[in-house]
């Protein structure tokens, strides 16, 4: 869901080198998302997809290049140097390749905690209800409960994450991450180790997220079928390098992909390849 013909970056990855000891993970990476995009990074194992995210969301620190990212009606915002939550309170969430919630924590306390990590109360006004607290407290679960009602979880909300199936678990971390209020969501593998109607769901609940509450999503992801369905443009990484960029189909046809992807699983899935090795 591109916004119209104009140039409106929501993010800007220009020439970004990340290296960790020998072993460069990004090199010289750009990108350019348009705000309301659908785009999906692929590549090989180790192609440095999720260092990319990990730049973007202050966990690592690149050493060159520069990451920008425009909240809507805002100036560019510099991310590097930012810390995880500053990045967080900037308007982008993500959700990570092994899911992290808080097993523990019933479906609704864990969104609650995405919620709370974007409000305005401190612990002292928290410790003394005041009005405000109380507000943010009743907007919250509101909140809350509207995030699970949209990823089809509503009906689980007292039960404790732990017990939820492995395809409602990756759905109840997107809840959590759009509790934040992002504008930009980073989905890291979401349909990783779920089944054929699981990640249908996630399928269309990533088009709804894009197309009913118009967030920009950055997606990796393994599966191709997947890709080439959601996505708008796909960016193809190999060794820390762009290689390929465009639609899906010519992304797909492009012989530098096949090539990088030659004889990986990835691969003999889009193809439909028997695994011969
Ligand atoms: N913290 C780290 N320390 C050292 N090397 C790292 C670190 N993080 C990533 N790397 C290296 O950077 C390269 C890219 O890894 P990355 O995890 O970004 O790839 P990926 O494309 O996400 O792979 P996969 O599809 O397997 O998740 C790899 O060679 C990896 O070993």
């Amino acid at each position: 869901m591109a916004s119209g013909t104009g140039d409106d970056p929501i993010l800007e990855v220009d020439r970004v080198t990340l290296r960790f000891g020998g072993v460069t993970s990004l090199a010289e990476v750009s990108i350019r998302q348009q705000r309301g995009e659908l785009l999906a990074v692929i590549g090989p194992n180790g192609a440095g997809k999720t260092s990319l995210f990990n730049a973007i969301t202050g966990v690592y620190r690149p050493q060159d290049g520069d990451i920008r990212f425009r909240a809507r009606d805002q100036r560019p915002v510099s991310l590097i140097g930012k810390k995880v939550h500053e990045v967080t309170k900037l308007g982008i969430a993500r959700t990570f390749q092994n899911i992290r919630l808080f097993a523990a924590l019933t479906v609704f306390e864990n969104v609650k905690i995405g919620i709370e990590s974007r409000q305005r109360t401190g612990p002292v006004s928290a410790m003394l209800r005041l009005p405000r607290t109380l507000r943010e407290e009743r907007d919250g679960d509101r909140l809350a409960t509207e995030l699970l009602d949209f990823v089809g979880l509503r009906n689980r909300a007292n039960d404790l994450a732990a017990s939820l199936p492995y395809g409602a678990q990756r759905r109840l971390e997107i809840a959590r991450a759009l509790g934040t209020r992002p504008q930009l969501l980073l989905l890291d593998e979401p349909a990783a180790g779920t089944n054929p109607v699981e990640k249908a769901e996630l399928e269309d609940l990533i088009r709804h997220i894009n197309t009913e509450m118009g967030l920009s999503i950055l997606l990796i992801e393994h599966d191709m079928r997947l890709v080439m369905s959601l996505a708008e443009r796909v960016v193809v990484l190999n060794f820390g390098r762009v290689i390929a960029e465009g639609p899906p189909a010519q992304v797909q046809a492009d012989p530098a992909v096949i090539e990088a992807y030659l004889g990986t699983r990835a691969y003999r899935a889009a193809t439909g390849e028997e695994a011969s090795g």
